[in-house]
């Protein structure tokens, strides 16, 4: 669809948020305090009535919808829901040739399909930067040789807590002491293992390698308060490391971080001066 096709009367995107957690109420409340070029369209969440109240000191109001009926209300969606949700979020909207800011990029790794539907129809799936840092250089870099790209996570107890990779293997972190090694492996396993907490795993093995080559270790440590990502990338332009700190919104699994960068990229969408990828 064209960038004229995209647009409302008025000029700008109409932004529909998915999911109205600790992501989605951040950007719903960025668009609708004012972001250039983009306007707020619509919300959905699973418990309508709830997020209709939680929405109502919003300047200006928006239908709260089923994510079924998103689509025809705007041209961009920003899936910020369960990663289950994600094909019946993304389909429509790629189908009409139109953007979706996935969050539960763990889930694309199951859903390679969506890739093909945006190619197939002229949408856009955006990946953004999330939780995670340096996607710009890792992309980069991927213009050229990556020799090898490695992630380990350190998480406190309460954003890993509850993840199927724990309880299928019984491992049990809630009385731990010491840091514990949990997993190794890679992004695809980790997506599936963790569906909610290594989402920025598949974005780097996206950017880069790919999910089987990427390596992934996540530790659980007691003695942290921050989600913390390290990550060494080795390529024949550069050597690179690199290491966030996030601070927790009120849900313990997601960085505040994570709701700012797809504030960020919306912003740079109609922005004259537009900074990194
Ligand atoms: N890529 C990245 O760097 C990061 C990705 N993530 C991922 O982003 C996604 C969102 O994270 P976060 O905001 O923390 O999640 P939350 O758990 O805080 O919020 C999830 C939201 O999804 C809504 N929801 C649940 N079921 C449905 C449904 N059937 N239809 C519509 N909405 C529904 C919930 O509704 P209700 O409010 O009614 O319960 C809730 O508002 C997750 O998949 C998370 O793993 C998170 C951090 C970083
Ligand atoms: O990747 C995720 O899903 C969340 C995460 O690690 C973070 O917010 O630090």
């Amino acid at each position: 669809m064209s960038d004229a096709l995209n647009e409302t009367a008025g000029g700008a995107r109409r932004v529909a948020v998915a999911g109205l957690g600790a992501v989605g109420l951040r950007v719903a409340e960025a668009l609708d305090e004012g972001l250039p070029g983009c306007a707020l369209a619509a919300v959905s969440a699973n418990d309508l009535t709830r997020a209709r109240a939680r929405l109502g000191r919003l300047r200006t109001p928006v239908p709260v919808v089923p994510i079924e009926e998103l689509e025809p209300l705007a041209d961009i969606v920003v899936e910020c829901a369960p990663a289950s949700l994600l094909p019946a979020i993304a389909e429509p909207f790629l189908r009409a040739g139109k953007t979706v800011v996935v969050l539960s990029s763990g889930a694309l790794l199951a859903n390679e399909a969506l890739v093909d539907l945006a190619r197939a129809h002229g949408g856009q799936i955006v990946v953004p930067t999330g939780a995670l840092l340096g996607l710009d250089a890792v992309t980069a870099a991927a213009e050229g040789e990556i020799r090898s790209v490695r992630m380990v996570t350190r998480k406190p107890v309460r954003g890993l807590a509850g993840a199927p990779y724990l309880v299928e293997n019984g491992i049990a972190i809630d009385d731990i002491a010491e840091p514990l090694r949990i997993f190794k492996g890679t992004p695809r396993e980790a997506a599936v293992g963790f569906p909610a907490n290594l989402n920025v795993a598949a974005a780097l093995s996206l950017a880069g390698v790919g999910p089987d080559r990427t390596t992934l270790e996540i530790w659980a440590d007691p003695a942290l308060t921050l989600n913390t990502h390290h990550v060494e990338v080795e390529a024949d332009s550069a050597t690179f490391r690199m290491t966030i700190e996030n601070v927790p919104t009120d849900n313990p699994k997601t960085g505040r971080i994570t709701a700012l960068s797809v504030i960020a990229y919306l912003r740079k969408l109609g922005a004259p001066l537009r900074v990194g990828s």
